[in-house]
């Protein structure tokens, strides 16, 4: 019988046996890439590092020699946004602008390169979803985010076509509708830090009514709506936002954990709430399919502008065509249904948020906004139209996409190969990737390339500056003409992603945010609200500060800005009518 110490000395020895192997494999590996290369001796990947690396991270900075902690921070979940360009300048090619870090996890690649990160996002069979999209987002069922190949391009086509024009028009007229249901609320010229979880309101609503044919009253209990009806202990709305608020973790945990969690732990108030939600929320979106299918049946057989309707009529042409071929199983549509309130919730609420802060934080803009607006809008009291209105619109678009590029929702797109990949560039260059790696594209990065964005587009009476790309500038994405949008190179610009996975709900996001500021700034102007004693120099320097912290879990978010009462906390403005 071998004594404990012989035990765990031989346990360390094959450990560390394993870690020395895995270093030296993915050196070797690196080498043969073709990309410059670093060291890194930790593993990025492992479970409780990944846990506790994102709350110890201002310790580790306060606490470690700067050359340690410059590369430890790089296997900490988020690091996009807080290192800005830094790893590229010190790792990264002169030509190519990425890196492998060689770790005893998996074997990690980065791009901020815009070629390189068109080729891996139109190349979507060599270049697949990651392993761990799926087991986040599979919750439901299958979906079109974690589906590759031959099963993704089937469930594309269904849902890629529900988000059309009708639906275009129908977001248009709710989120209206919704903006003034929140102006009811913090229009008044009250000192407000609720104008953000009004953000989220309104698009959780918007997807609600217009994605899901169930339109929502602003003043509407959220206890409500289709709670009581068959029972349900939450609503619809509600089930949505505890999922999505556990996305980042929790969605994993078996039925039976959460039952048996006990009340006293830590947590226990979400995972009870996650426990009624995961039950609930398949049951409520069948029965609102249920009612679709029931209106499409009995109503004149046209199908309705909502994404529930469109699905269920490209689901039926598809199953026309195909003669039988089912277009999508039962829990690919409760997946995907899941997936547009997932995938359309926190990034467009973020987007509208950020935005709104850099309005508050450079109320100069805010003029530059109400020129186009006044000049567009039609007079007091008339109803806003999307047709008339939508194609006049350049400047708030020109803000979105400069919010976008700054804080750009997904941090990274990530991707893994399942076999080894070559990319060939134009320069002639072959780099090569092994099987399993997994191939970051940088969006942080890649949204900074002062060769793209350093003073472009300057307008008369901009100065051009030595860091015109890292500041907030709107006029950049204006043509000289400054009354249509300029385009950014291939693979500059790429909060939506590219190629052929592109978001398909680019339009319904750029459509909720235009009309959303359209009726906002159409009446109101944004101030931010100074603490006691604050100048206005400091305000703006506390904005900056606040926004320079933001975090990722699944989307960038500010700190603190949701759900915050206390006074010193959150973000405090107020509106205050134009005319
Ligand atoms: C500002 C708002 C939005 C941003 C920045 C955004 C960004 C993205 C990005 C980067 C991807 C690619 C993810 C990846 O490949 O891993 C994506 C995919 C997707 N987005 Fe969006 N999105 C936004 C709004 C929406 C909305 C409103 C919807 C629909 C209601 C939506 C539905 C989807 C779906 C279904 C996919 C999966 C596409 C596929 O894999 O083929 N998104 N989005």
């Amino acid at each position: 019988m071998p004594s404990p110490l012989t035990i765990i000395t031989t346990l360390l020895i094959v450990y560390l046996t394993s870690y020395i192997y895995r270093l030296i494999r993915n050196y070797l590996l690196a080498r043969k890439s073709g990309f410059p290369y670093f060291i890194v001796p930790w593993e990025q990947d492992h479970i409780i590092w990944m846990i506790i690396s994102v709350p110890l991270r201002p310790w580790l900075k306060k606490n470690l020699p700067t050359f340690i902690y410059n590369r430890l921070v790089l296997t900490i979940y988020g690091f996009e946004f807080t290192e800005k360009l830094r790893m590229f300048q010190e790792y990264g090619g002169q030509d190519v602008q990425s890196y492998v870090m060689v770790t005893v996890g998996k074997y990690e690649f980065s791009t901020r390169d815009p070629e390189l990160a068109t080729e891996i996002l139109r190349r979507t069979r060599d270049f697949q979803q990651q392993d761990a999209i799926g087991v986040v987002l599979d919750r439901f069922g299958k979906n079109l985010l974690s589906s590759d190949g031959e099963d993704w391009v089937r469930q594309r086509r269904v849902v890629a076509s529900t988000l059309n024009e009708r639906i275009s028009k129908t977001i248009f007229e709710e989120s209206v509708k919704q903006t003034e249901g929140l102006l009811g609320d913090v229009g008044g010229g009250e000192v407000t830090g609720k104008l953000f979880d009004g953000m989220k309101k309104i698009t959780i609503n918007v997807l609600t009514g217009a994605g899901m044919g169930e339109s929502v009253a602003w003043r509407e209990d959220e206890d409500e709506g289709v709670k009581g009806k068959g029972g349900y202990r939450m609503s619809y709305i509600e089930c949505v936002k505890v999922v999505i608020e556990c996305v980042a973790g929790p969605i994993v945990l078996p039925k039976w954990f959460l039952e048996w969690y006990p009340s006293f732990a830590p947590g226990s108030d979400l995972l009870r709430r996650l426990n009624v939600a995961v039950e609930e929320f398949p049951r409520h979106t069948w029965e609102l399919l249920d009612k679709e299918k029931q209106r499409m049946q009995h109503g004149s057989g046209e199908s309705r502008s909502n994404i529930i309707s469109q699905l269920l009529k490209a689901s039926e042409d598809f199953e026309g065509e195909k003669k039988g071929g089912k277009a999508l199983s039962d829990d690919e549509m409760l997946g995907n249904l899941f997936i547009f309130m997932g995938a359309g919730f926190d990034t467009t609420a973020n987007t509208l948020s950020f935005a709104l802060v850099l309005l508050a934080r450079h109320p100069e803009w805010q003029d530059w906004l109400f020129t186009e607006i006044d000049d567009i809008l039609p007079p007091p009291g008339s109803e806003l139209s999307y047709t008339a209105l939508l194609p006049k619109v350049t400047r708030i678009l020109a803000l979105m996409f400069e919010t976008l590029r700054l804080y750009t929702p997904l941090i990274h797109l990530a991707k893994q190969t399942r076999a080894e990949q070559t990319i060939t560039t134009s320069s002639g260059k072959t780099f090569w990737f092994p099987k399993n790696a997994t191939v970051y594209v940088n969006t942080v990065a890649i949204h900074m390339d002062e060769k793209v964005y350093r003073n472009i587009n300057l307008k008369p009476g901009e100065e051009s500056k030595d860091n015109d790309e890292l500041l907030f500038r709107p006029t950049r994405w204006l043509n000289a003409d400054n009354t249509t949008l300029w385009t950014a190179p291939k693979g500059s610009f790429i909060p939506w992603s590219a190629g052929p996975r592109v978001c398909p709900g680019q339009k319904m996001a750029q459509v909720e945010f235009v009309s959303i500021f359209l009726r906002l700034f159409g009446e109101f102007r944004l101030e931010a609200v100074p603490l006691k004693g604050e100048t206005r120099r400091e305000v703006e320097e506390r904005l900056d500060a606040r926004m320079q912290e933001s975090f990722s879990i699944l989307t960038l978010q500010m700190k603190d800005l949701y759900n915050v009462d206390e006074e010193e906390k959150g973000v405090r403005v107020r509106l205050v009518r134009r005319k």
